[in-house]
């Protein structure tokens, strides 16, 4: 199964800082077999960014917006609908416990981004939290899409410096795995250059899907040196 190192920027970089991430990302970049990395920078940077990865004609490299509209392209004020953001990105990122806490995201809502996201051939990125878990997965189950990427993401963990034992993180991939058998798994929140390489190597996980540690190349570079062995 594919591999996923997948950097979440929020709302964080402006542009001209984002592309001055990027520039120094692709000339250190070496791409491994198996392993993919998704960029999640905000909108704004996604015509950009996309331009300058075809560009670079590296492998292993692709973009996810952080949100989609849960609507088709239409008369919705403000919205990104999955066609248009298909343009740019391939993967979009749903569900995540920032868009439930501050936008009010509820699970109905999520099916739907998710059912236009496969409309529009794209990948779902749905987060699930440590909350309900139950009930998110239970909302998803009639979700069909070719390809989908669960993270595992608990809310307490986002932001902090306390990211989830590993234990804790199987048994939530086992209770994951009880609805979804086939899609892979990413585990997000805290993840640092101290603990990245324990995720990355439990059985189980696909991936890892990071937040802060993301912003400064440097620390996103190392995590990525640890973090390249094949499945
Ligand atoms: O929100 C996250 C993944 O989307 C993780 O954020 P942190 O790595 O900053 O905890």
């Amino acid at each position: 199964m594919k591999r996923y190192i997948i950097a979440n920027w929020k709302c964080q970089k402006r542009e001209v800082e984002a592309l001055q991430w990027l520039d120094g990302f692709l000339r250190a970049y070496r791409p491994v077999q198996g392993r993919e990395v998704i960029l999640a920078p905000s909108f704004l940077c996604l015509s950009s960014f996309a331009k300058r990865i075809a560009d670079s004609g590296l492998p292993g490299l692709s973009l996810a917006a952080q949100d989609v509209s849960p609507y088709p392209r239409g008369s919705y004020t403000g919205a990104l609908s999955a066609d248009l953001i298909g343009d740019y990105a391939r993967v979009a990122i749903v569900g995540h416990s920032e868009r439930r806490k501050y936008f009010h995201e509820t699970n109905h809502e999520v099916t739907n981004k998710v059912a236009e996201l496969a409309d529009a051939d794209m990948t779902p990125l749905v987060c699930l939290d440590d909350s309900n878990m139950d009930g998110q997965l239970a909302a998803l189950q009639d979700s069909e899409c070719a390809e989908m990427i669960l993270a595992y993401c608990p809310a307490y963990a986002l932001n902090s410096n306390v990211a989830e034992p590993l234990d804790s993180v199987a048994r939530a991939v086992a209770q994951i795995r009880k609805y979804q058998a086939k899609y892979p798994i990413v585990y997000g929140g805290a993840v640092r250059l101290e603990n990245a390489a324990g995720y990355w190597n439990l059985d189980g996980l696909s991936g890892i899907f990071i937040g802060g540690a993301s912003l400064e190349l440097e620390s996103f570079m190392a995590i990525l040196d640890q973090c390249h062995s094949p499945s």
